[in-house]
């Protein structure tokens, strides 16, 4: 291993006049960076600024249409994971491609070529894990884990391989405040043994704390470097939009008082073995009220969420109560007539189809709540230009950057996919809207943006309860915040007399009366 103090020695990494192209558009234009070894160097941009095309190209998964990458003084040509693993480039993804029927080290072992053993796997995934402070247990199923500790799988699943650069993407974007310190610490340690670390992330405060170097990309170009830690969040967030990043005001609740979603002891049984059942969840929003509900992956929020939506059913028609009617029994489409908008969690799949184009996508949430404005005459066939209207319109108010006029949702970067379903939903003359994690993966400007944008809705008499596990976003919008843990759900308090501290508890677990903070939600 390397010492650490060798960052001015030659780079590990440097790219020259990196470039891709999809159609007519650079999404990676000429990028030149360098990394040292034993450098923590962040990649900042703003939605579709090419972080994730240029990082695929150091990954193997896309081949460069011109430049060169240098790995320790050599041009090396990377075409495919394999061959990146070969050289000593590791990635640990933001969303994790684990199997929950089997053991940790199983997992692991279905990762990894021939270089390790079979045998030795779990007991080298022990050591490892133990080493790096990242507790896991190899011979523990991967459904009871936390997302923490999945995150830790495969963070560990890539030491194994003993790579000299480590590319992370977003990967504090699914932990509590506790488990980001912790890994903070496991990347202090990989700096320290010479190891380097590529970091994505739209968190500039984290990005201030523990990167040395920040390089930032806009419309596919290198646009500024800089060492965050001589920055602030605003100047950060500045140099990757191109100019200041609005904050979001809140106000009052300027509301009429009605009660717009209520749950009554809504129960659900768990859905699959892995599933999560809500027990006994009571929850009452008013109109002109955001209301937050925070908690760490997978304590039942999508199952709350599909409850709420009407993809799940329940038994009592008044167990879900919207826009003032017992809904508890309706699907989806009949809760969106009562004016009520939702939006998913997962974007691929579930918030939009993939292979379809944007307009298509339109239709497919919008056909019934705008079957007036979509579809004409008597055999009800669709109206094109009513259809591409609508999508202009969102795709102008939101900011979505795409290439071509009416590309497919898989052609549209995370965050500007994240934007265009947000914004077909606020599109819409809301009285209700559902939202589960509004602005993953969505940068600075975009996410101030769509934070405005529900809290303008609330101000306009509409309820709103936002699903999110980022407490920064969650201080930022809400008027009363609850905690779900293991399907229950905290009573709502109101977000001022709150503190983050009793947040991090109550997702820890803590029963809602304690003021104390137990050994664990203090572990740094
Ligand atoms: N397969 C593709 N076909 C066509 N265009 C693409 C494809 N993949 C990405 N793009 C376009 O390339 C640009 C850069 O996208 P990329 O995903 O690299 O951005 P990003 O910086 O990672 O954004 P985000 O923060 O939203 O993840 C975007 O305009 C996107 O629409």
């Amino acid at each position: 291993m390397q010492a650490s103090d060798n960052r001015s020695s030659a780079p590990l990494l440097a790219l020259a006049g990196l470039t891709k192209i999809f159609g007519t558009l650079k999404a990676c234009d000429a990028i030149s960076l360098e990394i040292a070894p034993g450098e923590i160097h962040a990649l900042l941009g703003e939605n579709g600024a090419g972080k994730s095309t240029l990082v695929k190209m150091l990954f193997g998964v896309l081949a460069p249409d011109a430049g060169q990458i240098v790995w320790k003084g050599e041009p090396v040509s990377i075409n495919s994971p394999f061959a990146a693993r070969h050289l000593g480039i590791g990635m640990v993804f933001q969303h994790f491609s684990l199997f929950e029927a089997l053991t940790v080290a199983e997992n692991i072992a279905l990762s990894l070529d021939d270089s390790v053993p079979i045998g030795q796997i779990a007991e080298r995934a022990r050591a490892l894990s133990e080493g790096y402070g990242l507790p896991l247990d190899p011979d523990a199923l991967v459904a009871d884990l936390s997302v923490g500790e999945r995150q830790r799988i495969e963070i560990v699943r890539t030491l194994l391989q003993d790579p000299q650069l480590i590319i992370l993407d977003e990967p504090t974007s699914v932990l509590t405040p506790q488990e980001a310190d912790r890994l903070f610490e496991t990347l202090e340690k990989l700096r320290s043994e010479g190891r380097s670390i590529l970091y994505i992330s739209h968190r500039l405060e984290e990005v201030r704390r523990i990167c040395d170097r920040a390089t930032v990309l806009r419309h596919g170009k290198v646009v500024g470097a800089c060492d965050p830690r001589q920055e602030t969040v605003a100047s950060l967030a500045r140099m990757m939009v191109g100019g200041d990043v609005a904050d979001v005001t809140i106000g009052a609740n300027a509301g009429d008082g009605r009660v717009l979603i209520e749950t009554r002891r809504l129960s659900l049984p768990a859905r699959t073995p892995f599933a999560v059942s809500l027990k006994d969840i009571d929850l009452t929003v008013h109109s002109g009220e955001v209301v937050a509900i925070a908690g760490v992956a997978g304590n039942g929020q999508s199952e709350l969420f599909d409850a709420l939506s009407g993809e799940v059913t329940t038994s009592r028609a008044d167990a879900v109560r919207l826009s003032g009617q017992d809904v508890g029994r309706k699907g989806i489409t009949e809760r969106r007539l009562l004016g009520c908008g939702f939006v998913p969690e997962e974007r691929h799949g579930h918030g939009a189809v993939s292979q379809m184009k944007l307009s298509d996508n339109m239709v497919l949430a919008r056909h019934a709540s705008d079957a007036k404005t979509f579809l004409g005459g008597g055999l009800g066939l669709l109206k094109r230009d009513a259809v591409w209207a609508a999508t202009e319109r969102v795709i102008k108010a939101m900011d979505v950057r795409k290439s071509g006029v009416d590309p497919h949702a898989s052609a549209l970067s995370g965050g500007n996919l994240q934007k265009f379903i947000m914004g077909r939903e606020l599109d819409r003359n809301l009285s209700v809207l559902i939202v589960n994690q509004p602005t993953w993966g969505v940068d600075a400007g975009a996410a101030s943006r769509i934070r405005q944008a529900i809290v303008d809705l609330a101000k306009s008499g509409a309820a709103v309860v936002v699903i999110s596990q980022d407490l920064d976003e969650v201080f930022e919008i809400a008027h009363s915040i609850a905690v779900i843990h293991h399907g229950r759900l905290s009573a709502s308090e109101p977000a001022r007399t709150l503190t983050r501290e009793r947040i991090g508890l109550l997702m820890g677990g803590a029963a809602p009366e304690a003021d104390t903070v137990p050994e664990a939600a203090h572990a740094r």
